[in-house]
């Protein structure tokens, strides 16, 4: 498969901030890249480096070209700040950037796709909401029908379920063979959508692969998350890692499962779904109160938390796909 993109030995620095430290990689015609990282890592300089926005050291292509001589009507760019004129409406934007190009989409046809419709398409930008808008810049970096589109947290502000419209939107582009480079904070929309993830720290790359290689590598194994509700499991202690819970004071007949405290929850680690009965009868028989339980499998976020030294902290809140609550 050829090369949409490639970056080598890219570097970046403002005044004596290095925000790229030698970045290369190389993203097929037709995938979906996802690069993820802390705030300051250097995600938005990447995107400015392989769309020519600024300049940079070391060597850059797109579709096989620098991107200063790459036709714009090939690339979409949705910018992570991006403000178009406040007073003109949805619809004037959207029919105002489609000009710029010999052959682009009908704008109503790309307002509805990102869900602008109706009223929305006829109001002032200015006067949109903030996710309202965020559709509306969606929209104008697809109006030209790009081959490579970049798009800097594009669901920023967009409600959970025109997110999962997005997303929709986007697998289907990727299906037809548009190439996207995309930059999230939110795991769950880089798991879904990307075929390989970057992972950015201070201005380096520090892994790349597919999330299902990451999460093997870097996800930590499945766990069971215990509210028990009890004040004296805030002391974050480790139970240790007794393979069979007796240190912890459990009498646990389970092989392989580490029990500790984090955030004010029992964590057992290294339990498959077979094994949530077997955890659940050594609580009981340890005399062990709690009052919910939450199974989750590994995902990118404990991916990320590993490779930023971030500590996990029972993460529950993240638990949607693959997960299964059992209140009591
Ligand atoms: N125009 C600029 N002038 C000076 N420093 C800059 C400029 N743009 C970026 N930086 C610095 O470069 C580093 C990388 O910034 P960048 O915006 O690429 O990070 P990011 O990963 O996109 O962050 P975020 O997740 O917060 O969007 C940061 O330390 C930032 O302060």
């Amino acid at each position: 498969m050829t090369a949409a993109l490639v970056a080598e030995d890219v570097a970046k620095s403002y005044g004596g901030v290095t925000a790229l430290d030698g970045v290369s990689l190389s993203v097929d015609t037709g995938e979906v890249f996802g690069l993820v990282g802390p705030n300051g890592a250097g995600k938005t300089t990447l995107v400015r480096a392989l769309t020519g926005t600024t300049t940079t050291d070391g060597r850059v292509s797109v579709l096989g070209a620098r991107p200063e001589a790459i036709e714009k009507s090939r690339i979409g760019l949705l910018p992570q700040s991006f403000s178009p004129a406040a007073r003109l409406t949805a619809r004037e934007l959207l029919a105002q950037y489609a000009g710029l190009y010999d052959d682009a989409r009908d704008p109503d046809a790309v307002l509805a796709d990102v869900g602008i419709e109706g009223d929305a398409a006829e109001q002032w930008y200015e006067t949109l909401s903030g996710g309202q808008q965020r559709r509306v810049c969606v929209a104008i970096a697809l109006v030209n029908d790009p081959e490579v589109l970049f798009l800097d947290e594009p669901t920023t502000g967009i409600d959970p379920a025109g997110r999962r419209d997005l997303w929709t939107l986007l697998e289907g582009l990727a299906a037809d063979g548009t190439t996207v480079f995309l930059t999230s904070h939110s795991m769950a929309e880089v798991e879904r959508l990307a075929d390989r993830v970057g992972f950015l720290r201070d201005g380096r790359l520090v892994t790349v692969g597919s999330p299902r290689d990451l999460i093997e590598a870097h996800g930590g194994r499945s766990r069971l998350l215990v509210e028990t509700g009890d004040p004296a499991d805030e002391s974050g202690d480790e139970f240790g890692a007794a393979g069979d819970g007796r240190e912890s004071g459990f009498e646990f007949d389970v092989r392989d499962v580490d029990v500790s405290t984090v955030g004010g929850r029992l964590v057992v680690e290294g339990v498959g779904p077979r094994e949530i009965g077997d955890v659940v009868d050594a609580l009981e028989a340890s005399g062990v109160r709690f009052e919910s339980l939450t199974w989750k499998q590994p995902d990118l976020e404990d991916v990320y938390l590993e490779l930023t030294g971030e500590s996990f902290e029972g993460g529950g809140a993240g638990v949607d796909a693959g997960s299964a609550g059992v209140d009591r």
